[in-house]
C-alpha cells in the first residue's frame, strides 16, 4: 500500500542484504520537545534499516520480532540522519542485525540491535 505519511525513505541494499543504508531529514513535527527528535522515531529508523535486512536475507516479507535501542547523543529535527544496519547472524528462521543512526559529523544518535523473522505473504491482519 502507498502510505504519503511514511518517511519515503529509499533503502540502499548491499551484498544481499549484509547491509543496509538510509538516509533521512525528519521533519519538525517530529520532535518530542525543545527541538530533539523523538526517541520513537530514531527506533523506527533503526527498525527500517534492520527490518530490510532481514527482508533482502530473506527474500521474502519479514518482521521485526525484537527491537532494542541505546539512545546516545540528542539529535535536531531537520538534519539528514544517516542509518546504517549490518546483519550479524543468520539461522533458519531468525536475522539478527544491529544498526545505528549518526549525523553528517560523525555524531552517534542512537545504537539498536534486532531479531528479524520471515512471514508468509498473507500475515498482514485484514482491515476491520
Ligand atoms: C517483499 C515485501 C517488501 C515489503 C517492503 C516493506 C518494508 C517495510 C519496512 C518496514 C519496517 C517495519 C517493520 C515492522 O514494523 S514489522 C511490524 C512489527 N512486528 C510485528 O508486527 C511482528 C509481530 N509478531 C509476530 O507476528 C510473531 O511474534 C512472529 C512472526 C515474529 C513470530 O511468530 P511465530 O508464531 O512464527 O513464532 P513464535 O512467537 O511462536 O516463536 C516460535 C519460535 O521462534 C523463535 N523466536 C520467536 N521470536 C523470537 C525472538 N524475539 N528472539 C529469538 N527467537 C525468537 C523462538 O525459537 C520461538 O520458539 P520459543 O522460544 O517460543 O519456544
Amino acid at each position: 500500500m502507498e502510505n504519503p505519511f511514511g518517511f519515503q525513505v529509499k533503502p540502499e541494499i548491499k551484498n544481499g542484504g549484509e547491509f543496509v543504508y538510509i538516509e533521512c531529514t525528519p521533519a519538525e513535527h517530529l520532535q518530542g520537545w525543545a527541538n530533539i527528535l523523538h526517541g520513537g522515531i530514531l527506533s523506527t529508523l533503526l527498525d527500517e534499516a534492520i527490518t530490510y535486512v532481514g527482508i533482502s536475507t530473506f527474500n521474502q516479507p519479514a518482521v521485526t520480532a525484537q527491537l532494542e535501542v541505546r539512545f546516545r547523543n540528542p539529535a535536531p529535527t531537520c538534519v539528514k540522519l544517516h542509518v546504517c544496519a549490518e546483519r550479524i547472524k543468520v539461522s533458519k528462521r531468525l536475522v539478527e542485525a544491529k544498526a545505528a543512526v549518526t549525523l553528517g559529523d560523525g555524531t552517534l544518535i542512537a545504537t539498536g540491535t534486532g531479531k528479524v523473522m520471515p512471514v508468509s505473504e498473507s500475515f498482514a491482519p485484514k482491515s476491520p
